[in-house]
C-alpha cells in the first residue's frame, strides 16, 4: 500500500489516498502502520476517501495511533487538504472534508500554509461526552484537582489552565483524564498557559496516542475556552512543542479558523 508521509508542527501522519481505490484496514494493521519500530510510525493514520454526499468534497477518516477510529483531527486536516490538491483531485481550494462530525473547509493561506474553518465549538458536556454537570468541571484525581473546561472540536478536549507547560502534569493527569469514567469515550487533555491575552503556550496529552508535538484542535478548544473565560482576544497564537498555529475565534455563532503549515515528510509504501 502507498502511503505519504506528513506533518503540521511534528504532529506526524500515514497519509492513504484512497479517492479512487477504497482503502480498509483493521485496527490491528493501523497499530501496526503506526507503530514506530515496526512499522512506519506516526500518531494518526489519515485516509482521504471520495465525497459520500454533495456539500463535501471529501470524507476524511482518522485513526489514533492505537487504532481506535475517531471523528477530527485538525492538523491532519491541513495535511489531506494539501494532499487532495497536490495530487489533482481538486483544484486550489476550499477543500470541503466531511468527517464523522462535521464538515470543514481548509484553503491555502500566506506563506504556503493552509487555512481551516473548524466549525463551531461546543461547550455542553454531553457533546463531548463527559459524565459531568458543570463547565468547567473538577475532578479529584488522587491529591489533584483540576478544574476542566470542556470543549467539543468534533473531538473531547478537556483544557487545563496551569501556570507552566514545563512542569505540567502531562504524563500522570493526562492518561488519569483520557482513561476516566466521567469521560465514557475518553478525552484529550491541553495544559495551557495564557502568555497574554494573544499568546498561549500548549502541551497535549492526545487520547489514543499520548503527548504529542502539537495537536491541532487541542489548540482550537484551548482557544475556544480560553475565550469562553475571558482570557483571550479573538486572534491567539498557539505555541505548541512542535511549532506555533494561529487561531482565531469571534465567537457571537461565527467559526473558528485554524491556520498552519502542512508539510511532506517522504513517501513510501508498505506490505500489510
Ligand atoms: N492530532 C489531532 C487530533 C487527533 C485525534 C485525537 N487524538 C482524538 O482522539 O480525538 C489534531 O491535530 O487535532
Amino acid at each position: 500500500m502507498d502511503f505519504f508521509k506528513m506533518q503540521g508542527l511534528g504532529n506526524d501522519f500515514v497519509v492513504i489516498d484512497a479517492v479512487k481505490t477504497p482503502v480498509t484496514l483493521s485496527a490491528e494493521q493501523v497499530r501496526h502502520i503506526a507503530h514506530r519500530r515496526y512499522g512506519v510510525g506516526c500518531d494518526q493514520l489519515l485516509i482521504l476517501e471520495a465525497a459520500r454526499d454533495e456539500e463535501s468534497d471529501f470524507y476524511y477518516r482518522v485513526y489514533n495511533a492505537d487504532g481506535g477510529e475517531v471523528a477530527q483531527c485538525g492538523n491532519g486536516a491541513r495535511c489531506v487538504a494539501r494532499l487532495a490538491m497536490d495530487q489533482g483531485h481538486i483544484e486550489t481550494g476550499p477543500v470541503r472534508l466531511r468527517t464523522r462530525t462535521g464538515l470543514m473547509r481548509a484553503e491555502p493561506a500566506e506563506g504556503g500554509q493552509i487555512r481551516v474553518d473548524m466549525g463551531l465549538p461546543r461547550f455542553q458536556p454531553v457533546d463531548l461526552p463527559a459524565k459531568l454537570d458543570d463547565n468547567p468541571a473538577i475532578i479529584q484525581i488522587e491529591d489533584r484537582a483540576p478544574m476542566l473546561h470542556l470543549v467539543d472540536m468534533g473531538n473531547p478536549h478537556a483544557v487545563i489552565r496551569v501556570d507552566s507547560v514545563l512542569d505540567a502534569p502531562v504524563d500522570s493527569l493526562g492518561p488519569a483524564l483520557e482513561h476516566h469514567a466521567a469521560f465514557p469515550e475518553g478525552v484529550n487533555v491541553g495544559f495551557m498557559v495564557v502568555d497574554n491575552p494573544e499568546k498561549v503556550s500548549l502541551r497535549v496529552w492526545e487520547r489514543g496516542v499520548g503527548e504529542t508535538l502539537a495537536c491541532g484542535s487541542g489548540a482550537c478548544a484551548a482557544v475556544a475556552a480560553g475565550r469562553v473565560a475571558g482570557w483571550l482576544e479573538s486572534s491567539v497564537k498557539v505555541r505548541l512543542q512542535g511549532g506555533e498555529l494561529m487561531i482565531s475565534f469571534e465567537g457571537d455563532g461565527r467559526p473558528l479558523w485554524m491556520q498552519g503549515p502542512a508539510e511532506y515528510a517522504f513517501t513510501g509504501s508498505i506490505r500489510l
